[in-house]
Formats: structure tokens, C-alpha cells, sequence
């Protein structure tokens, strides 16, 4: 991505404290359809960046809400997933998760467990959506009770990336969430971090002062008459 500037902060996680900027994150099982939603949403403009040090891929999107700029960074992964564990970095700021099953694998909605719990260790507040895809295999599935979503309280979606079903509305909703929990929220684990980072830094100062008074006593010392 030559000329935007844009290169050198891709995984400056800092940006995401500035006002205009959001994370949104993508979980579920392999092959439940992640990229291919993204793509779909993205299809006009997106800018697929493959950072294969970190085997992750950056979508960068630009939108208006409430008539303010927002910069969105979708993170999809390329692969940890069949791990069943995400580097703590992907969650990391995070502001937003879409959590995918495929309808037509049970085991991808069993997972979700998983997933979920995962996902509220490292962000236990951020708003997460549900999303069943694939509808568009057999539509009938849309009749079934998905209880997942209603037991954590989540909103749930079917959607479909093959058809686009649902799909802008999914990623507008999680985009409004993102924005108004950062608007909104107190994070605890935020705070915490900010008070840790805070703390370290007093703890820096200190040494150095402590150093320098060392330093000072030791060209001071008093002279033996
Ligand atoms: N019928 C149908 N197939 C889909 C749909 N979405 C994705 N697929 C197919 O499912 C397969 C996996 O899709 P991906 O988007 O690559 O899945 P992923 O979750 O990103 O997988 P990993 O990157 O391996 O974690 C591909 O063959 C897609 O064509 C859908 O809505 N309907
Ligand atoms: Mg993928």
C-alpha cells in the first residue's frame, strides 16, 4: 500500500485509542466462511494485506457514523484458528467480534463455546454477534432454534456470504456496536491496562531520579579536610 501512509502503523495497536479508529475482529472455526463475508461486504473497495509474519489479513474500510469518519480495521486470520487459540495480540483493543458458524457443520456451532470463552478472557465487554452462515445451502436451516445467541444474551444472525444475505446489515450493526462501546465503555480491563501502564511508567521516572541523585551524591561527596 504504497503512498497512503498507512504501512507503518498497520499494527500499531496505539492507533486504536485514537477516536477515529476501530478493531473489529472475526472468530469461528476454519472454513465457516470468515473471509469470504469480509470479502463480501468489502467487494467494491477492499484492500486485502497480507501480513504473513503475523498470518493475518488486514481490511481496511472507511465509513460515516453519526456523521463522523470511522476507520475500520477488519482482522481476519489465515489459519491459527484450526488451533482452536488465537495469539493474545488479535484480540488486543479489539472493539467489536463477529463470531461465525457454518449451518451446515454442527461442529462449527459446538465451538462456538470456545470461542466465546476465549474471547471474553482477553475482551471480556466488547459487544460480539452471532452469525450463522451458509443459509443459502438450504434455507430451511433459517427455521431452527440457534440458542447460543439468546444464552448469552448476543445478537444472532443468518447470513450468507455466497448470496450476500444479511451481510451489509451484519457488518453496519457490529461497526455501530464498535463505535458506541468505544464511545461508551469503561472496560475494566481497559482501565486496568491503562492504570499498569501508567504505574510502569511512574516506576521508570523513579529509577531515573533515583539514578540521578546516586549520581549526584557520588560528585558531591564531601572532601576530608
Ligand atoms: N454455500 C456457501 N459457501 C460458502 C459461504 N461462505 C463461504 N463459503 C465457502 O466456504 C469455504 C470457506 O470459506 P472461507 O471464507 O475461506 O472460510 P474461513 O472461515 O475464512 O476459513 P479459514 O481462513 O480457513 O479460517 C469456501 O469454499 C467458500 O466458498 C456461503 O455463504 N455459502
Ligand atoms: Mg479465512
Amino acid at each position: 500500500m504504497a503512498g497512503d501512509g498507512c504501512e507503518v502503523s498497520d499494527l500499531d495497536q496505539d492507533k486504536y485509542d485514537s477516536a477515529e479508529n476501530v478493531k473489529i475482529i472475526c472468530l469461528g472455526d476454519s472454513a465457516v466462511g470468515k473471509s469470504k463475508l469480509m470479502e463480501r461486504f468489502l467487494m467494491d473497495g477492499f484492500r486485502p494485506q497480507q501480513l504473513s509474519t503475523f498470518a493475518l489479513t488486514l481490511y481496511k474500510y472507511s465509513t460515516c457514523v453519526d456523521g463522523n469518519t470511522v476507520l475500520v480495521d477488519f482482522w481476519d486470520t489465515a489459519g491459527q484458528e484450526r488451533f482452536h487459540s488465537m495469539h493474545a495480540s488479535y484480540y488486543h483493543k479489539a472493539h467489536a467480534c463477529i463470531m461465525v458458524f457454518d449451518v451446515q457443520r454442527k461442529i462449527t456451532y459446538k465451538n462456538l463455546g470456545k470461542w466465546y470463552q476465549e474471547l471474553r478472557e482477553y475482551r471480556p465487554e466488547i459487544p460480539c454477534i452471532v452469525v450463522a452462515n451458509k443459509i443459502d445451502a438450504d434455507i430451511r436451516v433459517t427455521q431452527k432454534g440457534f440458542n447460543f445467541g439468546k444464552k448469552h444474551n448476543l445478537p444472532f444472525y443468518f447470513v450468507s456470504a455466497a448470496d450476500g444475505t444479511n451481510v451489509v446489515k451484519l457488518f453496519k450493526d457490529a461497526i455501530k456496536l464498535a463505535v458506541s462501546y468505544k464511545q461508551n465503555s469503561q472496560d475494566f480491563l481497559d482501565e486496568v491496562m491503562r492504570e499498569l501502564e501508567n504505574f510502569e511508567l511512574e516506576k521508570q521516572e523513579a529509577e531515573d531520579l533515583s539514578e540521578k541523585e546516586d549520581l549526584s551524591e557520588d560528585g558531591e561527596k564531601p572532601k576530608a579536610v
